[in-house]
């Protein structure tokens, strides 16, 4: 049976619906997700660390993440884990990509056996070089694992706003039967067998999202981000190659999509905090920028595998204060040339 057939199959199935999802993150993500998940059919329940955050989610809002969009009262808020994964069908993890290996060892007692685990969140662990699945797969061993991304900004997805997503999970069957079951009139969830490809892309189209905002801070014109994006697009597609990841994938919703939306829009956290430091303005307290981690790993793991990953290495090198982005440009525009098509 082919994938389209799975999904056609899914979504026939009667009660593809009735689900209890639960939530594990109380930020702008976790909390359009619940909002979604919601019209979508489920019962949903939302767990946040912060008690004052849930206290307001019951309120009807979470004015930290997700100031002015209304909040219904069919989600159900808890800073309780064990009460958040009591009776869960499914579990999406939606706190950032640093956090998820700790957000994982505290729910490890109260997951419920078998049950999948869908990773919302874009990045690379920083201090090992691990996908998130991988992170899963030594955590929740028992839990199938699958991922859920694409060009989705939380308040275009809380305010309801249509959008296009993939969910993928390596066995075929379980990402159709999830694409189905998320899917309603303003999400629509395509479906992958191929994990690594939607993980890779999510992950990296950030760290280039920040060189975007940089070229734009730093007053480098619309000519050279078009060139940046594209040539970012072939590191994207060198170090998905590296880990087997499909280039179909990378060409995706969940590569080339989110890589356009996050490197057009100021919307975007990553974006804003490249713009921060093209403008040179302060970086303390910025919305979370998952690229930041995500770049310095990403540019250790080119290094390590020898991919030629230069504007990955320019990004990670302007983070820590190596270089300017003035002299990254520089050593850009004046390496070797070669022809455009070189791998
Ligand atoms: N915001 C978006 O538009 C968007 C869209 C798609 C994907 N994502 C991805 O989703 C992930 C989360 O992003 P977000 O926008 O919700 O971030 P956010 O900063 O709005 O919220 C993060 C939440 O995680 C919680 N958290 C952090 N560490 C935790 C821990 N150890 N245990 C429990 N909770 C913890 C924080 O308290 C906060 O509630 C990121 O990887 C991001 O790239 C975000
Ligand atoms: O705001 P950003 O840069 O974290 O991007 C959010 C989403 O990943 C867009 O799809």
């Amino acid at each position: 049976m082919n994938g389209r057939e799975m999904n056609r199959q899914a979504m026939e199935k009667p009660g593809k619906s009735g689900w209890r999802v639960s939530v594990l993150g109380g930020g702008a993500w976790g909390t359009a997700l619940a909002l979604a998940m919601l019209r979508a059919g489920h019962s949903v329940r939302l767990f946040g660390r912060d008690p004052e955050t849930v206290a307001a989610i019951g309120r009807g809002e979470n004015p930290r993440y997700l100031p002015g969009i209304a909040i219904g009262p069919g989600i159900e808020a808890t800073s309780d884990i064990k009460t958040a994964l009591a009776g869960a069908d499914c579990v999406l993890a939606v706190t950032p990509a640093q956090s998820l290996r700790a957000t994982l060892a505290a729910v490890k007692g109260y997951m419920p056996a078998d049950i999948p685990l869908v990773l919302c969140a874009k990045g690379i662990e920083r201090d090992t070089g691990a996908l998130l699945s991988a992170i899963v797969g030594e955590i929740l061993p028992q839990n199938p694992v699958a991922a859920l991304s694409g060009p989705s900004f939380a308040t275009d997805v809380a305010r309801g706003l249509p959008t296009a997503v993939v969910v993928a999970a390596r066995d075929e069957a379980l990402a159709a039967d999830l694409a189905a079951r998320f899917s309603a009139e303003n999400l629509r969830c395509y479906s992958s067998d191929d994990l690594i490809g939607v993980e890779i892309g999510g992950a990296l189209k950030n760290v280039f999202a920040i060189a975007a905002g940089a070229v734009t801070g730093a007053g480098l014109g619309a000519s050279a981000q078009a060139a940046m994006v594209t040539r970012g697009f072939v590191e994207l597609r060198r170090i998905g190659a590296a880990f087997g990841a499909r280039p179909e994938t990378l060409m995706g919703l969940s590569g080339l999509g989110d890589l356009l939306l996050t490197c057009s829009s100021t919307q975007s956290r990553n974006f804003a905090y490249g713009l921060a430091l093209g403008q040179g303005k302060p970086l303390a307290g910025l919305a979370l920028a998952e690229g930041v981690p995500t770049a310095a790993i990403a540019a250790r793991i080119a290094t390590e595998r020898n991919i030629d990953a230069p504007i990955i290495a320019a990004v990670a090198a302007i983070l820590d204060g190596t270089i300017t982005i003035r002299q990254a440009v520089t050593a850009l525009m004046t390496r070797p040339l070669k022809t455009e098509t070189d791998d």
